[in-house]
């Protein structure tokens, strides 16, 4: 058992016993203070003679007994050597604590940073609006919640008139800042949370209507007209107005299991192909078979005065 007790006491000393070269790993904080009260009662043992006959070579009082003073002396070193232990234990845990609070502060800034991260991987870096890669995610989400709710689902494509000669005269910088107020425009003439204004493409935009139908389509469209007038960007070379215009395309479905997402997208393209070829400045939209219907956009120059009206086809009504 001593054996034993001489082994263990001896590794937690750091002594590699086990490997031929005996090498040293630092002792722990328990095995340093144990070394230390060894060699403090050794040293205290090999003097108390020495002390004891000085003490009775001068006729010290009791009081002042050498055995007294090593006991008290021992004592003493035995509550040090326990605050030797002590201190280390505290040191260890107050390590510890601090690399917890560490970890989780580090886990809290990669919680952090994954969320700005999935934020910028559905955010266009240009406008800082819903990119066409998330578009396509919430428009798959909302065409099943379409069909599970029964609810008509709507697509605006908008695409920027003239945009080609609007570079041309101003500057990328300055068409980069233009999409940005059209950016700005479409989001204003949203009203419902559901809604979601993406960039489609280079300056070609979508606004996904979650439960709205035809007509509401027509309103934001319509909205989407008014907003952009007020802005009031101007644009001096373009065909159709003294500012910056926008062709929109509609398209409403009440989806059913047979149809396709795509189908929306399909539509409202063709819609906006209809609104270029009739001039710009327009919304047209498609309803496939029943209902075709028209507005007319926004135009400064010469409807400032005529309110903006859809034309709604009374035969699909
Ligand atoms: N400044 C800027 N221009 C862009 C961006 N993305 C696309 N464009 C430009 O937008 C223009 C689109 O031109 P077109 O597709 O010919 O269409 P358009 O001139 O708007 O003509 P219509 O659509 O027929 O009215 C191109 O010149 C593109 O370079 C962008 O992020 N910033």
């Amino acid at each position: 058992m001593c054996v034993t007790l001489a082994f263990h006491y001896a590794r937690s000393c750091g002594l590699r016993i086990e490997t031929p070269d005996m090498k040293r790993t630092p002792p722990g904080p328990i095995a340093t203070n144990l070394n230390v009260l060894l060699v403090g009662t050794l040293l205290a043992l090999s003097i108390a003679p020495v002390v004891a006959s000085w003490f009775k070579q001068r006729n010290m009082p009791t009081s002042m007994h050498p055995e007294a003073l090593i006991s008290i002396a021992f004592v003493a070193g035995v509550v040090l050597v326990l605050i030797g232990i002590v201190r280390p234990l505290y040191r260890a845990y107050q390590v510890r604590e601090e690399s917890l609070l560490t970890l989780e502060r580090e886990h809290r800034a990669l919680t952090a940073r994954n969320r700005q991260l999935a934020h910028q991987v559905c955010i266009d870096g240009l406008l800082g609006i819903t990119n066409r890669r998330e578009f396509e995610q919430r428009l798959s989400r909302e065409w099943q919640r379409a069909i599970r709710e029964q609810h008509p689902l709507s697509l605006l494509l908008i695409d920027v008139d003239h945009f080609k000669a609007y570079n041309d005269s101003y500057g990328h910088l300055q068409g980069d800042a233009c999409l940005k107020r059209v950016a700005q425009a479409l989001q204003e003439a949203v009203g419902r949370s559901g809604d979601t204004v993406a960039r489609y493409g280079g300056e070609e935009f979508a606004i996904l209507l979650p439960n709205t139908d035809h007509y509401g389509s027509l309103d934001v469209a319509q909205q989407v007209h008014e907003s952009l007038a007020r802005h009031a960007i101007p644009f001096a070379d373009s065909s159709c107005s003294a500012f910056v215009t926008v062709s929109i395309g509609a398209a409403s479905m009440s989806p059913g299991h047979r149809d396709h997402g795509h189908d929306l997208i399909r539509y409202a393209d063709k819609a906006l192909y209809t609104a270029k070829h009739n001039g710009r400045n327009r919304t047209e939209a498609f309803l496939p078979a029943r209902l075709v219907a028209s507005s007319k956009g926004h135009d400064q120059r010469a409807a400032s005065a005529a309110p903006q009206t859809h034309l709604h086809d009374k035969r699909i009504a």
